[in-house]
């Protein structure tokens, strides 16, 4: 994976793996006179001159565990550089998902073959902090909650034939299956987007919602901002108001877009700000949406998705069943719109 952030020359490169099955968790526990120590940590560890991340992964998980994980799934989380004073890492973050019987093999295993302690933990209980990590891990964490199926509205466009558009708009989302993410894209003033988002999600406070940067809805969990948003961020950082408190999603096109997206992910870091979780890279596939945009199709949009410092979710022409498929190439995750709900009724 080319790392496309330039890390300063005493940077100490690691491979960290995600280890999980299902919804359980793989932590170790490092010694007091480490780095870092007397916290708990993902299985992992520098990686060598001439390894790929990858290679590095595979070895590491295997030194410290004995488990094989050449053949599991692995699914990219992101890349990110963390200043501890005394020492400047960037850490190669993936996603590893063990089987039924692998997890059957090791889910006893209380010591690794290092002698550290091994402990299985849930998901839940991770993500609430339950576990003190090294302090680079709280964006791990933050990237481990961005949901992997994400459904996107509606255009408010689409009901444009009905009496009133915006209570058609509303009844469709309405129908939406229980705790959908919703990226909520209306294409409309903001004063309407607004009140349509408060109604929504006043009437669906299950929803977790993805809201644009220029919405000020009340609630909302993540903060969207588009590609056109983020390239002027990058030319001018004081000429966009970006939501300080809320994670980030980007969209992006190509590879200008996404090195934006890498420059404003490590600002982010930088300065304490809460993390850029992930971006939208599409269009994968040709859509009924976008009739004018080109496709990337899957080898190209690969090549862009290792390109990301944070988890990359495919769009453009996709059903959610394609998240299997869509991890082979890199993807986080899958978006769309006419797949990911109900079919439009107007
Ligand atoms: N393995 C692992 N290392 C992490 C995590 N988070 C994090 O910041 N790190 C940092 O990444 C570096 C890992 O490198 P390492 O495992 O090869 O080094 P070490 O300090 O454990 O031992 P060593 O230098 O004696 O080999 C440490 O500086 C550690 O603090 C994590 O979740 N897992």
């Amino acid at each position: 994976m080319p790392a496309s952030s330039a890390a300063q020359p005493s940077t100490v490169h690691v491979a960290v793996a995600v280890i999980c099955h299902q919804a359980r968790y793989l932590l170790g526990f490092r010694a007091a006179h480490q780095h870092q120590g007397n916290r708990y940590e993902f299985v992992g560890g520098k990686i060598e001159a001439n390894e790929t991340p990858i290679r590095a992964l595979c070895r590491e998980v295997h030194e410290e565990t004995g488990i094989v994980i050449d053949n599991s799934p692995k699914r990219k989380l992101g890349r990110l550089q963390h200043d501890y004073g005394d020492k400047r890492v960037c850490l190669h973050v993936y996603e590893v998902r063990l089987d039924a019987v692998q997890y059957a093999e090791h889910q006893h295993q209380a010591q690794g073959l290092e002698g550290q302690t091994l402990t299985w933990v849930d998901k839940e209980a991770l993500i609430a902090g339950r576990y003190p990590l090294p302090a680079a891990n709280a964006t791990i964490l933050a990237w481990l909650e961005l949901p992997s199926v994400i459904t996107i509205s509606y255009p408010l466009s689409a009901f444009a034939t009905a009496r009133d558009p915006m209570q058609a708009w509303l009844a469709h989302h309405e129908r939406l299956a229980p705790k959908t993410a919703v990226y909520l894209r209306l294409q409309t003033d903001v004063a309407a987007a607004t009140t349509a988002i408060d109604t929504l999600l006043h009437l669906r406070p299950d929803i977790y919602a993805i809201v644009p940067h220029t919405v000020h809805a009340a609630t909302r969990e993540i903060t969207h901002l588009n590609q056109r948003t983020l390239l002027a961020w990058q030319a001018a950082p004081d000429s966009v108001d970006i939501d300080s408190e809320r994670p980030l999603l980007l969209s992006c096109h190509d590879e200008a877009s996404i090195d934006a997206a890498n420059q404003l992910a490590q600002q982010r870091l930088n300065n304490g700000l809460s993390p850029v979780v992930g971006l939208l890279l599409s269009p994968v596939c040709a859509t009924q949406t976008h009739p004018d945009a080109s496709p990337l199709g899957w080898a190209a949009w690969s090549a862009l998705a290792a390109r990301a410092d944070v988890p990359v979710i495919a769009l453009g022409g996709l059903h959610p069943d394609m998240a299997e498929q869509a991890a082979d190439y890199g993807a986080y995750g899958v978006a769309g719109i006419r797949e990911f709900q109900p079919a439009l009724i107007i």
